[in-house]
C-alpha cells in the first residue's frame, strides 16, 4: 500500500509543528523519519494513524484520504508501534497481542482459531513466546516494546508505523525488530534516532528540521557528513565504504544541532 503526505500542515499549541510536507512512500519500502527533538517526526506520523488531523493537506493511502476511512478501514491499513506505549497493565501478553486482530472482527466477534495462530506466529517473530502467560504490567521496557511489535505484527496491516521503536530495546533487539520489519515486505516508516539503524535497514531516509522536510532519499546519499553536522549539531567520522557507511560520532564544542539547518536543500516535495 503507497502512502502519501502531500503538502501537510500539522498544527500544535497555535504552532505549525510541520510544514508544507509532501512525501511518498511506495509501497513494501521501509522509509525512516529522523531528525532533532521536536523536528516533527511524531506529528506528521500521527497524521497518518489519525492521531492528528493536518491543518492543511491531505494524508492519502493508495489514494484514498485517511480521513474518510472508517475507523474500521484505518485500522486494517495501519498498524502503529509506538515509543512508550500505553498498554492495558490488566491484560497479559498473549491477551494485549490479541487486540491486533480486533479490527478484523465484527463487532464483539470471537478470537478464531486462525487469530490464535497469528497471534503465535506474531509472539514468536518477535521473540516473546516464553512471555505469553506473563502480566504486561510485570514487564521490563524492551520486553513491553516487544509485545507491542507482536501486536502490530498481528494485525496484519500492509503499513506500519513505528515511532522511535528501539528506544527500550538493547542492541541485538534492535537489529532483530529492524530486520523483521524489513522481511515483512510492508510499507513501513519508522521516526529512528539512530543513523546507522536507518542506514543499515532503510531503503529511504527523510530529514525533517523544525517542522520541514529538509533531505530525502537513500541514506547513504542523504547523511553526508555537512547535513549531520548542521541538522543534529555533531561531527560524524565515516567508517566503511561509502555506500555502506558507519557514521561514528563527536558532538562539536558548544554545538546544538539547529533548528533550521542553513545549508541543506529545502524541498517542498520529495518522493523517496
Ligand atoms: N500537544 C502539543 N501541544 C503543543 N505542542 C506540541 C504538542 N505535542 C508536540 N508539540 C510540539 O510539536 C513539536 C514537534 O513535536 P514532535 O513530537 O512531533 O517531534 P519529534 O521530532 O517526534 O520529537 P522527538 O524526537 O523528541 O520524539 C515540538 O516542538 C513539540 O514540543
Amino acid at each position: 500500500m503507497r502512502v502519501e503526505f502531500d503538502d501537510v500542515t500539522v498544527a500544535l499549541g497555535g504552532r505549525d509543528v510541520v510544514q508544507q510536507a509532501s512525501l511518498t512512500v511506495d509501497s513494501g519500502t521501509v522509509v525512516g523519519l529522523v531528525g532533532p527533538n521536536g523536528s516533527g517526526k511524531s506529528s506528521l506520523l500521527r497524521t497518518l494513524y489519525r492521531a492528528l488531523k493536518p491543518r492543511q493537506g491531505t494524508v492519502r493511502l493508495d489514494g484514498q484520504d485517511v480521513q474518510r476511512l472508517s475507523g474500521r478501514q484505518a485500522a486494517r491499513a495501519v498498524a502503529v508501534m509506538l515509543q512508550d506505549p500505553v498498554t492495558d497493565f490488566d491484560l497479559s501478553v498473549q491477551e494485549t497481542v490479541l487486540l491486533g486482530r480486533a479490527p478484523h472482527h465484527a463487532s464483539f466477534g470471537r478470537d478464531t482459531p486462525d487469530d490464535l495462530r497469528i497471534v503465535d506466529e506474531a509472539m514468536r517473530r518477535a521473540e516473546i513466546t516464553d512471555l505469553a502467560d506473563r502480566m504486561v504490567a510485570t514487564l521490563s521496557g524492551g520486553q513491553r516494546q516487544r509485545v507491542m511489535l507482536a501486536r502490530a505484527l498481528a494485525q496484519e496491516s500492509p503499513v506500519l508505523v513505528l515511532d522511535e521503536p528501539s528506544n527500550h530495546l538493547d542492541i541485538s533487539h534492535q537489529h532483530e525488530l529492524m530486520s523483521t520489519v524489513r522481511s515483512l515486505g510492508r510499507t513501513v516508516i519508522a521516526a529512528l534516532h539512530d543513523l546507522n539503524l536507518a542506514t543499515q535497514y532503510c531503503d529511504r531516509v527523510v530529514v525533517l528540521a523544525a517542522g520541514r522536510i529538509v533531505a530525502a532519499g537513500p541514506p547513504a546519499r542523504v547523511f553526508s557528513p555537512e547535513l549531520i553536522r548542521t541538522t543534529f549539531g555533531v561531527d560524524v567520522r565515516v567508517l566503511g565504504d561509502a555506500d555502506d557507511p558507519v557514521f561514528a560520532f563527536r558532538r562539536l564544542d558548544g554545538g546544538e544541532g539547529q533548528d533550521v539547518p542553513p545549508s541543506t536543500r529545502t524541498e517542498s516535495s520529495v518522493r523517496t
